[in-house]
């Protein structure tokens, strides 16, 4: 198969599709690669580099698109939607619940979609989302407690406080990756945290995790509520695969919180869980003030980070593109229920439930719809 790596356009993403690496692995499988060049320069990957593995270095985006399958890591950006085009196959997040025009121009051209954040195991965990929920989760708890400190428009409190004056308090949303990872690191900046999650179980798991340094709380209006008065950070980390993300804090909850306090709603990439997180930001612009608390609202926070990245999202993305190349879609689809479930768009249908709903859009059962091909 012939495989495009176009370079990143949105802002200040400098994580690329595919490593040195993951080219010499495709290309000893019998597949091609042609990599736009200087895609990987953001994250420390020359164009020799991926030369030497085999891949042919292309001057321009169009040339990588034009490929069979194209590998991008964030949602392409209107003025890529020029390249869509009917069997094209596109390996990347796509987040199509918060997305309603990108959702439109895959069904309009008939791409085949496959997203990364809706691959899926059936222990339920999402193989190609961790290793960003990973990286996002550490840096939340880093980039809320720098929100904190006065210059930064912050209410001037050190997370780790000092001998005979209290800890900051973290309040954080979602206890899966995102959640674990944030807290994870807050307890390391010394932070009094607690974690929120529907899932008993999970608050189980949690509590055997972190012990007495957490404290677990059952997600509902009220303990929401009076966690998010108390915090001086709060990490939003909730997901419902592939829906759009439910708004559990609303606006008078934010309103309630003091000056100065702090929100990093992670999940702003499904649309976000604050009623007041109502905008993308970028990391060149990363925050807004709302009810005198700041916003964090970046969607792709990886980005600012990309060698680790890349190389943490290319070490599990690689292994089912090699898989789609080697097959084709339609048995790599069928042989392996995991990546069925990361289609969301085949042949101008929406095959991902919880996308259909966002959308108010007819769903189609991608099963059936490969058996047919
Ligand atoms: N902004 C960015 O750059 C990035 C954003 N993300 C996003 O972060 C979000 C979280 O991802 P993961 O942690 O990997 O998901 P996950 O599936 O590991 O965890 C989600 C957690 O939310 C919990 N949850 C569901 N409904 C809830 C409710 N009503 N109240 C409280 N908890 C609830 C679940 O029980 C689960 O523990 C996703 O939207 C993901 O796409 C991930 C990486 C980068
Ligand atoms: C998951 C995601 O949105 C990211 O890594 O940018």
């Amino acid at each position: 198969m012939r495989i495009g790596v176009p370079k990143e356009i949105k802002n200040n993403e400098n994580r690329v599709a595919m490593t040195p690496a993951g080219v010499l692995t495709l290309r000893t499988a019998g597949h091609e690669v042609f990599v736009e060049s200087d895609a990987g320069l953001g994250s420390g990957f020359a164009d020799e580099q991926y030369q030497e593995a085999g891949a042919q270095i292309v001057s321009n985006a169009a040339e990588a698109w034009e490929q069979e399958m194209v590998m991008k890591v964030k949602e392409p950006l209107p003025e890529e939607y020029y390249f869509f085009r009917a069997g094209l196959i596109l390996f990347t997040y796509l987040h199509l619940a918060a997305e309603p025009e990108l959702t439109k121009a895959l069904i309009d051209k008939k791409v085949v979609g496959i997203a990364y954040e809706t691959v899926q195991l059936e222990n339920k965990s999402l193989p190609l989302l961790t290793p960003m929920s990973e990286v996002a989760g550490r840096m939340a708890a880093q980039i809320g407690a720098q929100f904190l400190e006065k210059p930064k428009g912050g209410k001037g409190i050190l997370l780790a406080g000092i001998p005979g004056v209290e800890r900051g308090k973290v309040t954080v949303i979602g206890g899966g990756v995102v959640g674990t990872n944030a807290a994870k690191i807050a307890i390391g900046l010394g932070a009094d945290v607690t974690i929120v999650d529907l899932n008993p179980e999970r608050l189980r798991e949690l509590d055997d995790i972190f012990g007495s340094s957490i404290n677990t709380l059952m997600s509902n209006p009220m303990n929401i509520k009076e966690a998010v008065a108390e915090s001086d950070l709060v990490i939003g980390a909730v997901l419902i695969p592939g829906a759009k993300a439910p708004r559990l804090v609303t606006e008078e909850m934010v309103e309630a919180m003091p000056d100065g306090s702090v929100i990093v709603d992670v999940a702003i990439d499904q649309g976000g869980i604050f009623e007041t997180t109502d905008r993308i930001t970028t990391h060149d612009n990363p925050t807004y003030t709302k009810y005198g608390v700041q916003h964090y609202a970046v969607a792709n926070m990886p980005g600012a980070v990309p060698r680790t990245s890349t190389i943490g999202l290319t070490n599990v993305t690689v292994p089912y593109a090699l898989q789609l190349a080697n097959k084709g879609y339609v048995e790599a689809c069928l042989d392996n229920a995991a990546l069925r479930k990361g289609i969301n768009t085949l042949d101008g249908f929406v095959t991902y439930k919880a996308v259909a709903e966002s959308h108010d859009l007819h769903y189609d059962e991608v099963e059936t719809l490969l058996q047919n091909k």
